[in-house]
């Protein structure tokens, strides 16, 4: 058998093959047709294939990308590589098996064509070596069409290949879930990787990594003919590196047309409702490839010094100690003893370095005998972020034998140490629990804590007072007399920048507030307002969380907890004030052992009025030696997520100094655009939520059987529409507050636009912090009387970065 020969059998099936891709066509359509979005869909895959055709950069993330893809593209894609194959298979034709690890394998055309070359092993009685391929993909639609309808179409028209090509199937990673690197003859096949993206040199140093690790005899490239830049210089390099390079001849076996393809593209025009435009044919622009051949044993080729960590397409990790820090975040766990301030967007991994870093302080001093002195404070906003890093932290003592016990109120004790070695605190309930325990008799808030409502009516009780007495009978002074106002300009201004005397807080700045004049009578009133609320507050015996926060600072300011944290840690310092400041480093040994995290397109208590502590006044001294570690991308939100939201957080940058701009990372778990979905109502979003988890399942968001234990998380509160979808799988849906839920990810996050978001200041960091949350499915619930204020940040998102769900939400969208 020659080369020839098998050139000339694989044109012999050339029919075969275009009957498969009908035939699989047929079996999808079957199984599909009656989807609650069927046509929609594919009329959107088709209009998207297109565009790709047009040089667009496709997501393929919707449900029938595959189906329309193919329909188009899997013959060509097919033909573009028999020659290619037919070439290193041959090659290979002593080995008993090959192993190719198919990157970016999408509809499988590697794999179909290895199968006609086997094919042509068969027809000539000749033994083909036994060829194992795993198709890598993020795309679990185009992996999916293959295994469930392509190749089972071929292997019925070819059944002899059965035995010869044997497929698995990846969504994600080029290693984490394949983690059988043990073949001896491996290829890598590695079709468009660097096509579309603007990444491409992290791309690069992942590929390098990934063929230090399979080790692979061949290497086989191909680009399209204008973008061969990196594929050449990565052929060079390898060129330069034990392998030899050979550019392929791009002459294709197949031209002309695909019959059977056209016919059942017109049988779904003319009978599905399907609107397909174009003749598909075997023709391909002109490609460009290369074999890459190794010549002897690759060994620590490129001189990385990590051979383990592949990070292109990671899925999300679930258990804390198999996080392998990136270097950025390594660095940042350092304790070096210098005021540390970790920045970075949502999911770049801020919490996983304060965990690290908590470990590394403990770790070292335990092994230098020093435990029993030291005290770390970790402190944030959020209950549930409490336990979440709770649980990191033990997680990440065990991985080191580290032993320890638990106490429920306050953290961990380290064995050796006679006292608890690691606080964990929300900051709200600080006061109260380092008060009690060291100062019994005082008991300083034996009083009763209010909350929103009741904090509102006190300040209205004040403002009713103060108008009183300075005899305001008029609306004049509404827009700061206001019981919300009133109680933001306590908590924000005169608690947060602790402004204590009146003279002081009427001329001084109230930055990122609304402009107020400097000794105005505005000012005048919201001073005397805030005393009297206080007033009223002390009178009743009660408090707030700020008022008992303010409370701990003047006994802070008084030296009372002087020194008792060896380290403090702030995670989520978005949210925190000036004088939140003066807390913690009243409560330092040494401030330059203050580390806070956080991210201000976050700020949702405190909008522009966060800040970190400063460094341009007499008290500026003690962040002198800090160090500002700058993290990037995010590990948990999908790729396309990051895209699509990137100038919402670019619109927060604008207006809020050191907010962190989201940037799309490789890395980061598949998954889809945000889905945009207009409902009639509740109900009907419910309804649409549940198509939406049906068609997307393959992320593995919802089980698909009860219990259903992964939720889908509603945000704002909207009681309707939970209600709704848990009428419909039972227990499927929760729905809570951004304010609670911040600091954490949940698989799939719907944005209702039907709640309101008080906030109003702050909506978009708000909306932001919702969106950020998901590390699976976003969905935003798109109604008829959409505020002016969720319209605009819709819009804002990246137009080619949505997907709309179905008809009446494209309508919808484009008359926004
Ligand atoms: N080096 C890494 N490798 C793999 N996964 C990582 C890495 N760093 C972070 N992650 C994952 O990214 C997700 C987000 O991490 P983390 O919660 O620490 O981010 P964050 O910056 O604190 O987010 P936020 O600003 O929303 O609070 C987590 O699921 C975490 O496991």
């Amino acid at each position: 058998m020659t080369l020839e020969n098998i050139y000339l059998h694989i044109a012999s099936i050339k029919n075969t093959l275009d009957n498969a891709i009908k035939i699989a066509a047929e079996n999808y359509y079957v199984v599909h047709k009656d989807d609650s979005n069927f046509l929609f869909d594919v009329k959107e895959t088709s209009r998207e294939c297109y565009l790709l055709s047009r040089g667009a950069d496709l997501c393929y993330d919707r449900p029938s990308i595959g189906f329309t893809y193919s329909l188009w593209y899997q013959g060509r894609r097919v033909n573009s590589f028999l020659k290619y194959l037919s070439q290193a298979i041959f090659e290979a034709k002593q080995e008993k098996s090959i192993t190719i690890y198919d990157l970016g394998a999408g509809t499988g055309a590697i794999q179909w064509a290895c199968a006609a070359v086997a094919s042509a092993f068969h027809k000539y009685d000749v033994e083909c070596p036994v060829i194992k391929i795993i198709n890598i993909d993020t795309s679990p639609f185009m992996l999916d069409y293959n295994r469930l309808y392509l190749w089972p179409a071929l292997v019925s028209l070819l059944p002899d290949l059965k035995n010869s090509i044997l497929p698995s199937y990846f969504v994600n990673s080029w290693s984490s879930d394949v983690d059988d690197f043990n073949n001896s003859n491996n290829w890598i096949t590695a079709s468009y990787l660097f096509d579309h993206t603007e990444n491409s040199e992290n791309l690069k140093k992942d590929f390098k990594k990934l063929i230090e690790k399979i080790k692979p005899t061949k290497i086989l490239l191909t680009s399209s003919f204008n973008k061969k830049g990196y594929t050449q210089d990565i052929a060079k390099e390898l060129a330069q590196n034990n392998y030899t390079s050979q550019e392929v001849n791009n002459d294709l076996i197949y031209s002309g047309g695909m019959p059977a393809t056209v016919a059942i593209r017109k049988w779904f025009n003319n009978n599905s409702g399907c609107n397909f435009s174009g003749t598909p044919s075997w023709n391909e622009n002109y490609i460009y490839g290369v074999i890459c051949s190794s010549t002897s044993p690759t060994f620590n080729l490129f001189a990385l010094d990590t051979t383990n960590e592949v990070n292109l397409y990671n899925p999300p990790l679930v258990v804390r100690r198999e996080i392998k820090l990136n270097q950025t975040q390594n660095k940042a766990a350092q304790n070096d003893n210098k005021p540390t301030i970790i920045v970075g967007p949502a999911g770049c991994g801020k919490s996983v370095v304060i965990t690290q870093r908590v470990l590394n302080i403990v770790d070292e001093a335990i092994k230098t005998n020093t435990i029993s002195k030291i005290n770390i404070l970790l402190t944030t906003f959020n209950k549930a972020l409490k336990a979440y890093l709770l649980n990191w932290i033990k997680d990440l003592f065990d991985s080191r034998n580290i032993t320890y016990t638990e106490n429920y109120k306050y953290g961990l004790k380290t064995q050796g140490s006679e006292f608890i070695n690691v606080f964990l605190m929300h900051f709200d309930v600080l006061p109260t629990r380092l008060w009690k325990p060291l100062f019994k008799e005082e008991q300083p808030f034996n009083d009763s804590l209010l909350f929103e409502t009741g904090l509102l009516k006190r300040a209205q009780e004040a403002i009713n007072s103060i108008k009183e007495s300075e005899n305001i009978s008029t609306a004049e002074f509404d827009n700061v007399l206001n019981p919300e106002y009133v109680l933001e300009e306590y908590n924000r201004v005169i608690y947060g920048q602790n402004y204590t005397k009146m003279d002081v807080y009427l001329t001084s700045t109230r930055s990122g507030r609304p402009v107020l004049a400097y000794n105005g009578d505005r000012r005048r009133l919201l001073f005397k307002t805030v005393q009297k609320f206080l007033l009223i507050m002390e009178n009743n015996n009660e408090s707030s969380i700020i008022t008992r926060r303010h409370k701990f600072l003047k006994e802070i300011n008084k030296n009372k907890f002087k020194g008792y944290f060896t380290h403090v840690f702030v995670d989520e310092f978005q949210d925190c004030t000036q004088s939140d400041y003066e807390i913690f480093y009243g409560l330092l040994k040494d401030p330059n052992n203050l580390i806070i995290a956080g991210d201000f397109a976050q700020a949702v208590h405190l909008g522009r009025v966060a800040s970190i502590p400063r460094v341009d006044d007499a008290k500026g001294e003690r962040m002198r030696n800090r160090v500002t570690h700058k993290l990037d991308g995010s590990y948990r939100l999908p790729y396309r997520i990051s895209e699509a939201i990137k100038p919402l957080s670019e619109a927060i940058n604008e207006v809020q100094e050191g907010a962190d701009i989201i940037t799309p990372y490789k890395g980061a778990p598949p998954g889809a655009r945000p889905i945009l979905v207009y409902a009639e109502n509740n109900q009907d979003l419910a309804k649409k939520i549940i198509n939406i988890t049906k068609a997307f399942n393959s992320f593995d968001v919802v089980d698909s059987i009860p219990p259903y234990k992964n939720l889908i998380t509603i945000l704002e509160k909207d009681i309707a529409t939970t209600n709704a979808l848990n009428n419909m799988k039972s227990g499927v849906c929760q729905t809570d507050t951004i304010l609670r839920l911040k600091g954490l990810e949940k698989k799939l996050i719907v944005w209702s636009t039907n709640t309101e978001i008080t906030h109003t200041e702050e909506i978009k960091n708000f909306v932001y912090t919702i969106f950020t949350r998901t590390s699976g499915l976003l969905i935003i619930g798109m109604f008829k009387d959409i505020k002016k204020e969720y319209k605009e940040i819709i819009t804002s998102l990246r137009k080619d970065r949505v997907m709309l769900w179905d008809e009446s939400s494209l309508q919808y969208y484009n008359d926004l």
